[in-house]
């Protein structure tokens, strides 16, 4: 029976597609698989990408049961995301209610997402981590850029060891990164310090990792639902998915806790994190018996979101733009030199309150997350409740909406020779850096990325204190560095991160 209604519904939704001329153009498909076959064979950003090109600048298309738009188009997808319609999360499995459902702040909608979004965004201002209107340095950045510095120090003296014994020590260079930036997240957003030997760190960080892992073993059921009903192969990828999560949440849970443990010591009128200023605006709304979106399930969900999506973004930003040092020799020689005058000059490593002072060092991060944005499609959007409207043309509820960025940074039109990597299209006559209207790593509009500021202070903080201490060069097992790159879910990784580091003089 359910088989019989699943054709009937699939025939209506042909038909549909057929009959609609307010749709964006875009391949027919078949009952059951849609355009499978228009994106089979080829990752799915190229796929996604070629299709896009080939509509025009925009494609939908259905892919089994879900209803996919996609543009490539900068100004349609800042007119798009501008809009409360594009600003939804697309109905995964991770929505389903025993996992995540409307909670944190990456999968919410509605009210939820309304709610937290303003809080973390107002968190991060007290916390030093976005700027507010003015513009004179606050000294609450100073210290949070103080804070970064330190935990990229500790993260120098494990990869010390690496560049001592460099036998598979790309794994190891990997995985060190990855730590950094969730120490990171730990010590700025929630206020606790953690040790890169810390275990229990360590293994959350190792189980976020593996998320990306287990998310894209999901998208098949995603697209085919019906394979949920095989179990021997839904029963093992749901349980991993469970796993993962009671893992998490139970870290999480133990740093609000020990959050708390420590908060008697700290000076409340100041607060230090997310989790202190969370739980001080939950209390002073119940005391005030308004009606209460935030909770202590609410507060560990969107911990385990900024840690998702602070830590793999930054750790492969970082990854990308020790390659590129790698692969230009030239770049990097022109960073440290940079930087070297810099340190003659303060005696000082440098933190993210020099920023000004380094403009090319900041142009080389910038061209790296031009050239290798790590989110090329952004994080999945989606229309749900209501059709929307954009440019004359209809988008059913329920369609997962993609912003192809990565193609918006190689577009000849908005970049001179965009394949070429030249840090210097970043900086103006004026010898500073600035932010062409069409580099959009972060996304845009209603959901852009919270944490652009602080990658960008976690980006410069590193890559600034790697060149100062260490070369890049190919390993020597290769002939070349390889830059070429698979997606993971949704992010755009090396793939084969080999590299050679070692000590300058
Ligand atoms: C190089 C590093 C990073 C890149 C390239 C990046 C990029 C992005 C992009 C493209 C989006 C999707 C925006 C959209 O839906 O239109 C996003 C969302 C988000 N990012 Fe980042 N991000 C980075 C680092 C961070 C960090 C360090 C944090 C937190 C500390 C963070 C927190 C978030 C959150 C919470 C969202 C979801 C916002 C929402 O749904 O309202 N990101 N990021």
């Amino acid at each position: 029976r359910t088989i019989k209604q699943s054709f009937e519904a699939e025939v209506r939704h042909i038909i549909g597609l057929f009959r609609d001329p307010k749709l964006p153009p875009g391949p027919l498909g078949i009952p059951f698989f849609g355009s499978l076959s228009s994106v089979a064979g080829t990752d799915s950003y190229t796929a996604f990408s070629q299709l896009a090109k080939r509509y025009g600048g925009q494609v939908f298309l259905r892919v089994g049961k879900k209803n996919i738009f996609v543009m490539r188009e900068p100004a349609m997808i800042k007119e798009a995301y501008r809009q409360t319609a594009f600003s939804d999360r697309p109905k995964t499995f991770f929505k389903d209610k025993d996992l995540i459902g409307n909670k944190g702040i990456i999968q919410s909608t509605g009210n939820v997402w309304q709610e937290h979004r303003r809080l973390i965004l107002s968190a991060f201002r007290t916390i030093g981590l976005k700027s507010s209107a003015s513009v004179t340095p606050r000294p609450q950045t100073s210290q949070i850029a103080e804070v970064m510095l330190r935990d990229v120090e500790e993260y120098l003296q494990f990869v010390d060891q690496f560049v001592v014994n460099q036998a598979d020590g790309h794994i190891m260079l990997e995985k060190l990164t990855g730590r950094l930036a969730g120490s990171s997240i730990s010590s700025c957003v929630f206020g606790l310090k953690k040790s890169f030997a810390d275990k229990e760190f360590s293994h959350n960080v190792e189980v976020i990792e593996e998320g990306f892992f287990v998310g894209e073993k999901v998208a098949p059921f995603e697209l085919f639902p019906l394979l949920k009903s095989v179990p021997a192969l839904w029963k093992p990828v749901q349980a991993k998915l469970k796993q993962n999560h009671g893992c998490t949440c139970k870290y999480f849970r133990s740093q609000i806790d020990e959050k708390v443990a420590t908060e008697a010591a700290c000076d409340k009128a100041r607060p230090d994190s997310l989790i202190t200023i969370y739980r001080n605006e939950m209390a002073k709304r119940e005391a005030s018996l308004q009606p209460q979106i935030l909770s202590e399930i609410q507060l560990m969900q969107t911990m385990t979101d900024m840690f998702c999506a602070g830590t793999e973004t930054v750790k492969y930003s970082l990854m990308w733009s020790m390659l590129y040092m790698a692969k230009h020799p030239e770049v990097q020689a022109a960073v440290q030199q940079e930087l070297d005058a810099f340190v003659r000059s303060t005696n000082s490593s440098p933190s993210w309150q020099d920023v000004s002072l380094l403009p090319y060092t900041e142009a080389t991060i910038l061209e790296c997350l031009r050239i290798r944005p790590v989110l090329p499609f952004g994080h999945p959007r989606a229309v749900h409740d209501e059709e929307a409207e954009i440019r004359g043309y209809t988008i059913p509820k329920n369609t997962v909406v993609l912003a192809l960025i990565w193609d918006i940074h190689q577009d000849p039109r908005y970049w001179e020779s965009p394949l070429e990597f030249r840090p210097c299209r970043f900086i103006n006559a004026q010898g500073r850096t600035f932010r062409p209207e069409n580099f959009l790593p972060f996304g845009t509009g209603r959901r852009v990325c919270l944490g652009d500021q602080m990658a960008m202070m976690e980006l410069f903080t590193a890559f600034a204190a790697l060149l100062l201490r260490y070369n890049f060069k190919p390993s020597p097992d290769t002939t070349s560095v390889d830059l070429s790159w698979k997606i993971l879910l949704s992010l755009l990784i090396p793939n084969d991160f080999r590299i050679s580091l070692s000590l300058r003089s």
